[in-house]
């Protein structure tokens, strides 16, 4: 069994694969990894991390990982032109949460993809290459944000996943923000979308839901391990 570890920067999460991906929704941190590999270690066959999170926090997976599985082999992913070119500047600053949700779409060569995490980002793929996209604060970031650096915008943690005009400080602050990102990617969905036929929005991330029904895209919640199979996939078969 395969096992995936994608190091976000608000939380950890991991999916098992054997037969097919499965999330293990009991990890959630390096802790309960911990945890879980006392159980299971033995059916583990090789690792693979991808890490956006401080150097630390990826330090301390890596070593839970070092004394759990001495003898198991652990890859961490990094950025493959051969695999998906990308027209960054410096290729190796692009996240590779974002490369990773993007190659599950390599073959096809265009998708447009929104990861609604800690930071909420919209990449564009065409023409088999990633374009470029956008980053923003995250629904919770832009709230926390505004909470702390404003005087009178404090307010009770209102419910996310409504557009329509608020009528309390904490709506107009969430419903903003979910409008705000909702119309940033149906206007880049617009510009780059139309060249497939089939929806070509994806959408992934621990806030995902909230966009639900305010936006066409197919939810993808295994997107980044979807891409971490196949860029795992890629490295294996270069070792043989
Ligand atoms: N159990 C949870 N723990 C933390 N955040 C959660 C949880 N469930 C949903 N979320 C939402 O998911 C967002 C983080 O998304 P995620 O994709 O996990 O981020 P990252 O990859 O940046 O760590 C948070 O802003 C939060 O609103
Ligand atoms: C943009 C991100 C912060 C998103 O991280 P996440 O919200 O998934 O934790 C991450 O992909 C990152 O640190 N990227 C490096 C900068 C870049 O992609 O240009
Ligand atoms: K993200």
């Amino acid at each position: 069994m395969k096992l995936l570890i994608d190091l976000g920067n608000t939380r950890l999460k991991a999916c098992a694969h054997g037969e097919s991906l499965q999330l293990v929704g009991e990890i959630v941190d390096n802790h309960t990894l911990a945890v879980w590999l006392e159980r299971n270690a033995t059916s583990i066959t090789v690792v693979a991390i991808a890490s956006v999170a401080a150097r630390e926090s990826y330090q301390l997976v890596s070593s839970t990982l070092k004394s759990y599985l001495p003898s198991i082999q652990v890859f961490r992913l990094q950025y493959d032109a051969g695999l998906l070119a990308t027209s960054y500047e410096f290729p190796e600053q692009l996240g590779i949460d974002r490369w990773l949700a993007l190659l599950p779409f390599a073959k096809r060569g265009e998708a447009v993809v929104i990861d609604a995490g800690t930071a909420c980002t919209i990449d564009v793929l065409s023409n088999s290459k990633h374009q470029g996209g956008y980053i923003l604060p995250g629904l919770r970031l832009q709230r926390d944000v505004l909470a702390q650096q404003t005087a009178a915008v404090s307010f009770p943690r209102s419910q996310l996943g409504e557009v329509r005009l608020g009528l309390s400080t904490g709506e107009c602050v969430s419903h903003g923000s979910l409008r705000a990102l909702v119309t940033l990617a149906n206007d880049v969905g617009e510009e780059f979308g139309q060249t497939v036929e089939r929806a070509s929005l994806y959408i992934t991330g621990g806030d995902a839901p909230y966009f639900e029904g305010h936006l066409e895209a197919e939810k993808r919640p295994l997107l980044v391990f979807e891409g971490m199979l196949i860029a795992l996939d890629h490295l294996i078969e270069g070792n043989k």
